[in-house]
């Protein structure tokens, strides 16, 4: 099968000189849902970034759809069929939830009334608060504008990073519930999560990164079930069920 994304052997850092992503090899098929995870500081984030062309890579190479993205601005790579929420800033808090949703679709050229029409039959929510400011959303409503917002796209690959950070444990359930009703619609999701249980648990696959490298990778139980990977990367939040 053709990957819709692979990432080769990738450098990238935000100083001269100095790697955070150090060789690093990733591929998403579409229509799949894989998970990133790893301790702090691993490169996740900043991965996240050199695919979407918020950073480049010093080398190595990023091919999207078949062709090479490298080195590309956002604005292009969203023109190709992917999106970007990231962990912090992904609403426009002054703004309405209509209006950031229209934002979203900036680009569009399709109907933008049947796309937000779309959007509020995923995120009944969103629609109860259509005219509310979108600063004025609790935490996981803002996530699922933020994802929202994204999908006006259409995007073939949607990338999350930390959607359930500083959530608390009943809106991190429903994110995730969105999160996978959205994959259910063949879109393809790459997950970056410091909640690497319940990220693994939903995903295809999962890739383990540490030091800016792909330690491991498999499927999501794969991952769940490996001993010396629950120690080492899941941490205190992983608990096997018995
Ligand atoms: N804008 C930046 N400028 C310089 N260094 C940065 C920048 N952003 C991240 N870093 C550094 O890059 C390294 C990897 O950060 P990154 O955010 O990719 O990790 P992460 O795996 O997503 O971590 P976390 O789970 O804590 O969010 C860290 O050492 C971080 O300090």
């Amino acid at each position: 099968m053709n990957h819709l994304l692979t990432v080769k052997d990738v450098y990238a850092g935000y100083i001269k000189g100095l790697y955070i992503l150090q060789g690093i090899n990733f591929h998403i098929n579409p229509g799949e849902l894989v998970a990133v995870i790893g301790p702090n500081g691993a490169g996740k984030s900043t991965l996240a970034k050199a695919i979407f062309g918020l950073l480049t890579p010093s080398s190595g190479e990023i091919n999207f759809k078949g062709e090479s993205i490298g080195g590309l601005k956002p604005n292009e790579i969203v023109q190709r069929g992917m999106c970007y929420v990231p962990q912090i800033s992904n609403v426009f808090a002054a703004l309405s939830v209509e209006e950031n949703l229209e934002m979203g679709g900036f680009i569009c050229k399709g109907s933008l009334n049947a796309l937000k029409d779309k959007i509020y039959t995923m995120f009944p929510v969103l629609a109860q608060r259509r005219r509310q400011k979108a600063g004025t959303l609790s935490g996981g409503e803002r996530q699922m504008l933020g994802m929202g917002r994204a999908l006006m796209l259409d995007p073939d690959l949607l990338i999350l990073d930390e959607p359930s950070a500083a959530l608390s444990p009943l809106l991190v359930n429903s994110v995730f519930e969105q999160i996978q009703a959205i994959n259910q619609t063949g879109k393809a999701i790459i997950l970056v999560e410091q909640n690497a249980r319940k990220a693994l648990e939903m995903a295809d696959r999962g890739y383990v990164l540490e030091n800016g490298v792909d330690r491991a990778t498999g499927s999501g139980k794969e991952l769940l079930d490996n001993p010396k990977i629950g120690e080492l990367y899941l941490g205190v939040a992983y608990q096997k069920e018995s």
